[in-house]
């Protein structure tokens, strides 16, 4: 396909030349200004029913890593909240940044956190395919959620335990019974606004649900990200796998719903 990357030469400022939708009308992430966030009482509760977790592998795609699940059952799904129908869950990865600095994609009145959580969800249910789900309108659900820097997370460890083994771009291993729901902060309060892919192709098919409350991981932790290689095994460059965040883009007349 198109190559594309986070760098000076093939970076967000020039996906639009290969993707056009970049500079169009529901494109993510944004800035989040919650004070002109409409609160939406018939915006009910998300159900994350993540119980029979079937991860399979964890991989490097050159972009991010990707621990990716079996979808062809309804065994984990999240539903509710902005949601007609339960959307199956298909991978979750991470964006972060350099070291110290910021790295999520969403910003919070103008704030980035250190880095941020995306779990991709489709609508089985009207869709056939992830593949036909992400070129619709409503197609995907992404969970998103922030990572500060404080103490260590209990449970981020089994993830970046697992990082040196896919250190170079496609290199992918096994990850079996991995359930993300331990990823997830105390409270599942959060905004919800019509969005994209935040990488290319930027299909504008993603009903965003962001949650309010960050989960606390250590620098260390982070670190261990910043390991990871954007370059494959063969190529003589080792290019540092950090900043692959897309910054806010134009609200464009979109309204954000908050749960209570
Ligand atoms: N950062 S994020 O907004 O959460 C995001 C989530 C998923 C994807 C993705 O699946 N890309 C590959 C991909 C496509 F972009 C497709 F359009 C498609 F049909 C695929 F099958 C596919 F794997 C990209 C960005
Ligand atoms: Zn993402």
């Amino acid at each position: 396909g198109k190559h594309w990357g986070y760098g000076k030469e093939d970076g967000p400022s020039i996906w639009h030349k290969n993707f056009p939708v970049a500079q169009g009308s529901r494109q993510s992430p944004i800035d989040i200004v919650p004070l002109q966030a409409s609160h939406d009482s018939s915006l009910g509760p998300i159900v994350l029913n993540y119980d029979h977790c079937t991860s399979l592998n964890i991989y490097n795609n050159g972009h991010s890593v990707v621990v990716e699940f079996d979808d062809t059952d309804d065994r984990s799904v999240i539903q509710g909240g902005p949601l007609d129908n339960p959307y199956r869950l298909k991978q979750f990865h991470f964006h972060w940044g350099g070291k110290g600095c910021h790295g999520s994609e969403h910003t919070v009145a103008g704030n980035s956190y250190a880095s941020e959580l995306h779990l991709v969800h489709w609508d089985a249910i009207k869709y056939r395919s992830f593949g036909e789900a992400a070129t619709a309108s409503d197609g995907l659900a992404v969970l998103g959620i922030f990572l500060e820097t404080g103490d260590d997370h209990r449970w981020l460890h089994t993830i970046t335990d697992a990082l040196y083994m896919v250190k170079y771009k496609a290199s992918v291993t096994d990850f079996k019974g991995f359930n993300p729901k331990c990823l997830l902060p105390s409270s599942l309060h959060y905004w919800t606004y019509p969005g994209s892919l935040t990488t290319p192709p930027l299909h504008e098919s993603v009903i965003w649900i962001v949650l309010k409350e960050p989960i606390t991981v250590s620098e260390k932790q982070l670190g261990k990200f910043r390991m990871l290689l954007f370059s494959g095994e063969e190529e003589d460059q080792r290019i540092r796998m950090e900043n692959n965040f897309r910054p806010p883009q134009p609200l464009k007349g979109r309204k954000v719903r908050s749960s209570n």
